[in-house]
């Protein structure tokens, strides 16, 4: 009998793949960076809170005033440094957000399309971003297509490592209890995909025009398989 084989499991990023860079870049990161001074002052205390302004302040060697802190942070949001406190703060002040419906996450129609059709066919669904995992349930729970968390059964952040590092991605399919070639990562930075591939992972290349108006060439590409959109991932799978 021959054997069948499994789908593979479909790990997607999100900034620049389901959702554009101008959304994370000028809706998000903005909220985030008007909303912390009033969110340090009001939620300092609580220890989920507290816990990462005290991994900041540590990182300035010296005990430092929470204005201190804000500025900080406010600084890697303007570098989009991927600093694993700076995430799980911004999900933390995101969840307000969503909740009094102040925000919204803007999707690209083609991936939700794509999301939908490969969970209806039975492939695993996971998630890999800097973003914080509670970050990004938030923004697939509130979508302008409803409610897609249910989608996905799993959600990785950098808690797993950088998305740049080779071991991230072995962690990741550790976890998912699947061989690496199992998994098929999509993301528009082919640095990711480079990692994702090093560590036996299939990977696909978004590369979107709203979001990377020249089209990059194929040595840009280091061999990864390019797309415009979900719709083309369906004959790479
Ligand atoms: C809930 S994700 C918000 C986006 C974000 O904070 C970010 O840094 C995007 O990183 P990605 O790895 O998805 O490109
Ligand atoms: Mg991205």
């Amino acid at each position: 009998m021959a054997a069948t084989r499994m789908r593979p499991v479909i790990l997607t990023d999100i900034e620049g793949t389901t959702s554009s860079i101008a959304f994370v870049r000028d809706v998000l990161f903005p909220y985030a960076r008007r909303e912390l001074p009033r969110f340090v002052r009001e939620r300092g205390g609580d220890p989920e809170v507290r816990r990462w302004l005290d991994q900041v302040a540590i990182e300035h060697g010296a005990m430092c005033k929470d204005e201190m802190i804000v500025e900080t942070l406010q600084g890697w949001i303007d570098q989009d440094r991927k600093h694993t406190a700076l995430k799980a703060l911004q999900g933390l002040l995101w969840r307000d957000g969503y909740l009094r419906g102040e925000l919204q996450a803007d999707m690209y129609p083609d991936a939700v399309a794509g999301l939908r059709r490969w969970h209806a066919a039975g492939h695993r669904l996971a998630v890999y971003s800097s973003g914080s995992a509670p970050a990004q349930k938030l923004l697939f729970g509130h979508t302008d297509a409803g409610d897609l968390a249910p989608l996905f059964d799993a959600f990785f952040d950098t808690e797993v490592g950088n998305k740049r590092d080779a071991d991230s991605y072995r962690l990741i399919a550790d976890q998912l209890h699947r061989s690496p070639g199992d998994i098929v990562f999509l993301s528009d930075v082919v640095e990711e995909l480079d990692a994702a591939f090093a560590a036996g992972l299939r990977t696909v290349l978004l590369d979107r025009r709203s979001d990377y108006p020249q089209p990059r060439d194929a040595a840009a590409c280091h061999g990864h398989p390019r797309v415009e959109s979900f719709d083309a991932v369906d004959a790479l799978l």
